[in-house]
């Protein structure tokens, strides 16, 4: 593996063919006349690492929010079939394996629905008003009082006794949390990473969902034969760690380059790009982004306060709002929570498939960036409809579905296709949707944008979740090909609608939607104004064009 990256040469013929062909169509930006390219001998253009250690930390600890959403939701389902949870909550009721026996503690249908469902009803709300306050008060201090919005929830429910409803409030603050990180670590995470990695980067977030789901159940397994409180109490009080892991870790890192040069601060933007790419304060890298941003700015605040509606009427603005909220609404409609939630919860199998899962993860954190979101969310999709299909087919027609034990290679095969789905899913939709839904909007309504595609995700995340029962119950396996035709529309739209960012800044992806760029031509699309950019931001001295050296004491160093 390479461990520098070049830097691009200072090109003023970097754009490609198809690039002037888009710009021709989009006529929004102009090239700079010949006389104001001189030479950027001064800015420094040497290599930089692929990763500093910073980045790396960084990377990790924000994903903690990943490791509370993971792990909150992966326990949830095991404290419900243990002894102790189900006597304090639960009710007595008739046993339905022994008619006329002694009566049993069970949780009816509607109060599991509650205690489950409350959560995803938090998070939802949670994801649509975090993004005032981190507009407000920054990403950094939004993550940090959300993680205490968290611990509040699980409080309350460790401190429940034996009123079920006090669990229910509790899951929705926790939920309240878990929903409002869930926008944060990928906005944090998209607006900091260095280009070359970001989409590495967030992916991690959902590697760390994927590590908090097995977890929950590993931890589930082992104290699910304890007969006291402590079965549920011990697994619950671990989400506090991560919670505070995550709330004071991040006070020890910067705010996103992104949201203080919005707030005006370019220097503390600069000092923390810089560290992060691990360059010297000239690096010609650095003063291309942050010209970028400085002409970004500058158009924003040409438009005034931004509005909510914006989010419809900006500069193809409706295009992309609607295509982050359907993208997140298929990484769900893929029928990644099937395999976990259908059939009698059982710790051994949560947990292969659960390990499947993470396994899986890491090879996207490289396809990411190896191949593009692009083409690896189009085979993805691909490759998930294919399992589907031979899944429902096989449950459907082959397997003995009263006793399965007739037909073991039925079973077989659809245990084998539902790993290989899972793989498909963990390298791809998966993760990939978050770092896709961090990269599609502009600075001035990144947040909004994207709370509502992940509020499309808990949506859906929680319809799917309760309407599966009603339908498998209906129609069995074939519902997996409800499963495979939703894979299949996911490729297809990507294909028409998703631009690549890979190693574009975010300014560039916004350059790219408003120019109208064809999405089948996006990848080898590159920027024809870097230099008129730079020359906009002058030479690497201190102080030059508000971008001079930092004092920023804010940045882990
Ligand atoms: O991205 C979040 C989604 O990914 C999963 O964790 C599966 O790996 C789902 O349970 C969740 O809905």
């Amino acid at each position: 593996m390479k461990l520098f990256r070049k830097s691009s040469p200072p090109s003023s013929t970097s754009a490609s063919s198809g690039d002037a062909k888009e710009r021709s169509e989009g006529q929004t930006i102009t090239s700079a006349p010949d006389h104001r390219k001189p030479s950027y001998s001064h800015f420094d253009n040497s290599p930089y690492p692929l990763a500093t250690w910073r980045t790396v930390v960084m990377g990790i600890l924000v994903s903690m929010g990943g490791l509370i959403f993971g792990y909150d939701t992966g326990q949830i389902s095991g404290f419900l079939e243990m002894q102790d949870f189900l006597q304090r909550f639960g009710e007595l009721l008739p046993d339905p394996k022994n008619p006329g026996g002694p009566p049993t503690y069970q949780f009816t249908n509607t109060r599991s629905g509650l205690i489950v469902g409350l959560l995803s009803i938090g998070t939802l709300i949670g994801a649509l008003i975090a993004a005032p306050f981190a507009n407000a008060f920054g990403r950094k201090y939004s993550i940090s009082a959300w993680c205490i919005v968290f611990s509040v929830g699980v409080i309350v429910q460790i401190a429940a006794d034996t009123k079920w409803y006090e669990i229910v409030v509790g899951r929705w603050v926790a939920g309240l949390g878990i929903g409002a990180l869930s926008i944060l670590v990928p906005l944090y995470q998209s607006e900091s990473a260095p280009t070359h990695v970001r989409g590495a980067i967030v992916c991690c977030y959902q590697l760390f969902i994927t590590v908090g789901i097995l977890f929950a159940n590993i931890v589930n397994y082992g104290t699910e034969r304890i007969q006291t409180t402590a079965s549920w109490r011990i697994p619950m009080g671990i989400g506090f760690l991560w919670a505070l892991v995550l709330g004071v870790g991040i006070l020890f890192f910067p705010e996103t380059p992104k949201h203080n040069f919005r707030k005006g601060k370019p220097d503390q933007a600069k000092h923390t790009m810089v560290k992060l790419l691990g360059v010297s304060d000239n690096h010609r890298k650095v003063a291309l982004e942050l010209a970028e941003m400085k002409e970004a700015l500058e158009a924003e605040t040409a438009g005034g306060k931004p509005h909510w509606w914006e989010v419809f009427t900006g500069p193809r603005m409706a295009y992309r709002t609607i295509l982050g909220v359907v993208l997140q609404a298929f990484q769900q409609l893929t029928g990644a929570n099937f395999f976990s939630t259908t059939g009698p919860p059982s710790s051994s199998r949560l947990i292969i498939l659960g390990t499947v899962n993470v396994v899986c993860t890491f090879p996207g954190l490289y396809f990411v960036e190896r191949f593009g979101r692009r083409i690896s969310l189009i085979l993805g999709g691909a490759w998930m409809c294919m399992c589907f299909l031979v899944f429902a087919s096989v449950g459907h027609f082959a397997l003995d579905q009263t006793t399965p034990q007739n037909t073991p290679q039925a079973g077989t095969a659809m245990i084998v296709f539902a790993c290989l789905f899972i793989a498909a899913f963990a390298s791809t939709w998966g993760p990939m949707v978050w770092t896709v839904t961090g990269e599609l909007y502009p600075s001035r309504y990144r947040a909004q944008c994207m709370a509502l595609s992940t509020a499309s995700n808990w949506i859906w995340n929680f319809l799917i979740a309760f309407f599966t029962p009603f339908i498998t119950s209906a129609i069995d396996f074939r519902y997996g090909y409800v499963f495979a035709a939703c894979c299949g529309a996911a490729s297809v739209t990507v294909y028409f609608f998703l631009l690549e960012a890979q190693g574009k800044t975010l300014e560039e992806v916004d350059e790219m939607y408003t120019l109208r760029v064809k999405p089948w031509k996006s990848k080898g699309w590159t920027t024809a104004d870097s230099e008129r950019r730079l020359s906009s931001v002058g030479g690497p001295r201190a102080g030059q064009n508000g971008l001079g050296h930092a004092e920023d004491k804010d940045v882990v160093s």
